[in-house]
């Protein structure tokens, strides 16, 4: 069984000094019940104490590992990585390491009482809300970790079962196995092996497959942990970076592209410390894993020409956002899916035949209270389509409603649009993710709960399900009906849009068909094939209303 971390209110100032135990023990008690991952609030600071501002509390992940004095791994990427996506970490170090891009040439353990210590400093004081452990070097000091997470615990504990470098130095005696084994996974929400650390966490069973990783995954969350992800960063002669996130029912591929580069040194401690900072933020486990591959592989990719040092693996660029435009410095970090409730596509044929720029339509659907907008030009002129598209930009970031691109992610990166729609025959959700980063919305049309599952596999927001009904918007398009809709979204767990004939007389039906993760309606002709935009909206909004106030009064 999984330990229950729960952060509680935080410790009334201690009296830290240098001596040895000086901070008194058992400040927190732990909680046996609920696990969901709501950020405990902070007691209310005085407005003299904050200017006026209110206190703010910042993410925080701890890192308990051993320090790479080159920098690419271990301590040092743990907190470039939380640094990158916003994230507060301190550091507990258990060893010092003298290593570079050659290999690690010397090792040197913290005292475990002195590793004890340090994280009594910190979890008594600091309002941690996530631990991350890396290099732990000898069993003592997991001890040392169960005991202080005992005494002080957290919201969620992730463990990068650190062994051997992958320069095939050893980082921790052998008999840590029994550690993590018998103690530490038992307490973990997340185990990250790679390949040579699942097989030796299993006795020395062969992990050479996807189906080994799946099955070493299903192996290793017998011993305790929430979920297990097996990373196969090793499989290098494969063309795609894949990973199995086993979640206790089910075992998720997770492909990304494989980046060429001899850069890829602390890809393992970056991947864990991502997901712990995701899961600071308060990111369900599954997104959380997937923004932090997503977060390595285009870290590789921006560093993949980068030269340091003379030996096989060098270190990569974790603060890359803050070097490049392109990868979307200051974006809304997640999706809200309840921006989908009434989903405006606008077409370049209706808006011709109503004598309407796209501007005004955009506008008017805004006005009339559609919650986003998706610009779907399938005849404009590049330039034309780029100079539309920022001109609606504007108009919808000043009334904080996403923009998306149906298709033209060249469009979509041209004016910074937040997000891209794509088909099944458009380019693949996952290469689009790998262009636009991990903060834009993908959206992915789906009929099939397979699709809608590799929408899921390819880091896809949300799902646009259809045409539920029939709609002369597009030629030759099977339609779903209610059935298939329903299907799809119970196939999934992402948020879906339903499309395809929809207006305010049936899009009470569809709301209706009673399944959470359907959001919303999206709308083609109905407002933009109308005389008046404002006024369909206005109506297609009110029988949304109606339909979502109906299934609250039926719950
Ligand atoms: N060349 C690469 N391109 C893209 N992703 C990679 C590459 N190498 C490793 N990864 C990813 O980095 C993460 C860490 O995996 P891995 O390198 O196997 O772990 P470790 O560093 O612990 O050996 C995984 O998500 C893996 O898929
Ligand atoms: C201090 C420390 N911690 C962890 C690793 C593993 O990193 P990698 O598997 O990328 O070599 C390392 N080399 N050094
Ligand atoms: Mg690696």
């Amino acid at each position: 069984m999984a330990a229950v971390f729960l952060s509680l209110p935080s410790a009334p100032n201690l009296p830290l000094t240098a001596r040895v135990h000086a901070v008194p023990r058992g400040v927190f008690v732990a909680r046996a019940s609920a696990r969901a991952p709501t950020i405990t609030a902070m007691s209310e600071a005085t407005d003299a104490e904050t200017g006026g501002r209110g206190r703010r509390k910042m993410p925080h992940v701890l890192t308990v590992a051993g320090s790479d004095s080159g920098a690419g791994a271990g301590i040092q990427a743990d907190i470039k990585a939380c640094g990158a996506l916003g994230v507060y970490c301190s550091s507990v170090i258990t060893a010092v390491t003298a290593q570079n891009t050659v290999g690690v040439q010397g090792v040197h353990p913290v005292p475990e009482e002195f590793v004890a210590e340090q994280l009594r400093s910190v979890l008594s004081d600091m309002e941690v809300d996530v631990v991350k452990t890396g290099m732990l070097p000898s069993v003592g000091v997991v001890k040392v970790l169960c005991h202080s997470l005992k005494d002080f615990p957290v919201r969620a504990l992730v463990v990068d079962p650190v062994m051997v470098s992958t320069s095939g130095d050893i980082l921790s005696e052998p008999s840590t196995l029994a550690g993590y084994r018998n103690e530490l996974f038992a307490m973990a929400d997340i185990v990250t092996p790679n390949l040579k650390e699942a097989s030796a966490l299993l006795g020395g069973v062969s992990v050479r497959t996807v189906a080994d990783m799946c099955s070493a995954a299903k192996s290793i969350h017998n011993l305790g942990p929430r979920y297990v992800l097996v990373k196969g960063g090793d499989f290098s002669d494969s063309s795609d970076a894949i990973d199995i996130l086993f979640d206790g029912e089910e075992c998720h591929e997770l492909y990304g592209a494989r980046i060429k580069t001899r850069n890829t040194h602390g890809t393992g401690c970056t991947l864990a410390s991502c997901i712990a900072a995701e899961l600071a933020k308060g990111t369900p486990m599954l997104q959380a894993v997937q923004a932090a591959k997503a977060f390595v592989e285009t870290a590789l990719n921006y560093s993949k020409d980068i030269v340091m040092g003379s030996g096989p693996q060098g270190p990569f660029d974790h603060l890359f956002r803050l070097k490049s435009q392109n990868y979307n410095v200051g974006q809304k970090l997640q999706f809200d899916a309840n921006d989908l409730f009434l989903y405006a596509v606008t077409d370049s044929g209706m808006n011709k035949k109503w004598g309407r720029s796209i501007t005004d339509a955009v506008k008017a659907s805004i006005e009339g209270g559609a919650t986003i907008i998706q610009l779907r030009e399938k005849d404009a002129e590049t330039r034309n389509f780029v100079e539309a598209a920022m001109a609606c930009m504007e108009i919808c970031r000043s009334h904080g409603v996403p923009l998306l691109i149906n298709d033209r992610v060249d469009v979509a990166l041209a004016c910074d649009a937040d997000g891209v729609h794509v088909g099944q025959s458009d380019m693949p959700a996952r290469v689009v993710r790998r262009l636009l980063g991990p903060r834009k919305i993908i959206g992915v049309s789906c009929k099939t709960p397979a699709q809608a599952e590799q929408a899921w596999i390819d880091g896809a927001d949300y799902i646009g399900c259809g045409g539920v009904f029939p709609t002369t918007t597009k030629e030759n398009n099977l339609t779903v009906g209610l059935n298939g809709l329903k299907a799809v979204c119970l196939a999934s767990k992402l948020p879906v849009v339903a499309i395809g004939g929809i207006g305010p007389g049936n899009a009470r039906s569809v709301m209706e068909i009673g399944v959470p993760n359907l959001k919303g309606v999206a709308v083609v002709s109905a407002l933009f094939d109308r005389e008046s935009i404002v006024s369909e909206a206005q109506r297609l909004r009110s029988a949304l209303m109606d339909a979502s106030s109906r299934a609250r009064l039926s719950v």
